[in-house]
């Protein structure tokens, strides 16, 4: 669904920001991208988005290349919800077909059914200083969920969220990722979250990117964590990313 062939890009000649990197996200996979602060994370994202053009390399979601067709294609959700504080939930969540001029009313019920199912059903009319910040995220979560786009990049989206929540998170997006039929980049500065939610870590270094295979089965639990088989990879993999960055 997406892939990117020896990708460059600087805003500075003297100190690129990544060189000739690669990397590819199948239909249905959840990839993550882990790195130092800095590293090259958001730049990333904003190429896969469009918003930057590849100063060597290319990048083909479906085949397809060029910014116009990117913007086009894909799900965005940053780390601050940027919901809209004078709409309510419900308002928020459909937003993406109002900007798209897709028939809301017809729509409804199916958006309905997906509120209930991020635990919201009882908030529709809510205003997003009502709820609480797990609640906004899930909220943001539906509305880049409403885009109806395929693939999904989500930039650290439960980075602002305390632990409790972030964990109680993690067992949610576990439990719904089955039905979600989705495919999902995922930046993170988490090892634990990366290994417990994806398929694949790309680890994004000074000298280019290394991938990591997650081969834990699905359907997961959030208690994975506390398995020996998961603390070792956890080990084995905050050394890669220390060694390699030192
Ligand atoms: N518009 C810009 N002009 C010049 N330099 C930039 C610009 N945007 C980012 N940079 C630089 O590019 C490098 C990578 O930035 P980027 O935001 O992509 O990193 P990141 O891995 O997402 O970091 P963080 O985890 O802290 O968000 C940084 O050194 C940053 O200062």
């Amino acid at each position: 669904m997406l892939q990117i062939n020896e990708l460059s890009y600087t805003f500075d000649a003297e100190k690129p920001i990544f060189e000739k990197i690669s990397l590819d996200v199948k239909v249905g996979e959840f990839v993550s991208v882990i790195g130092a602060s800095g590293s090259g994370k958001s730049t990333l994202f904003k190429l896969v988005t469009g918003l930057l053009e590849p100063q060597q390399g290319v990048i083909l979601i479906n085949g397809e290349q060029g910014a116009g067709k990117r913007l086009g294609s894909v799900g965005y959700m940053p780390q601050k919800d940027l919901l809209l504080p004078w709409r309510t939930v419900l308002d928020n969540v459909l937003l993406p077909l109002e900007v798209t001029k897709e028939n809301k009313k017809a729509k409804l019920p199916e958006v309905r059914e997906w509120l209930a199912r991020f635990g919201l059903a009882d908030y529709e009319s809510a205003y997003p200083n009502e709820l609480s910040g797990g609640m906004r995220q899930r909220v943001a979560f539906l509305r880049t969920l409403m885009t109806g786009k395929n693939l999904l990049l989500l930039d650290e989206p439960f980075g602002a969220l305390d632990s409790m929540t972030k964990r109680n998170m993690h067992s949610w997006l576990l439990g719904l990722w089955g039905d979600l039929q989705k495919t999902v980049l995922f930046i993170t500065h988490d090892l634990e979250e990366a290994l417990l939610l994806s398929d694949r870590i790309y680890v994004l270094k000074v000298d280019g990117i290394g991938e990591w295979k997650v081969n834990l089965p699905r359907p997961r639990s959030s208690e994975l964590i506390y398995e020996a088989d998961f603390i070792r990879m956890r080990k084995e993999l905050e050394w890669l990313i220390q060694h390699e960055n030192n």
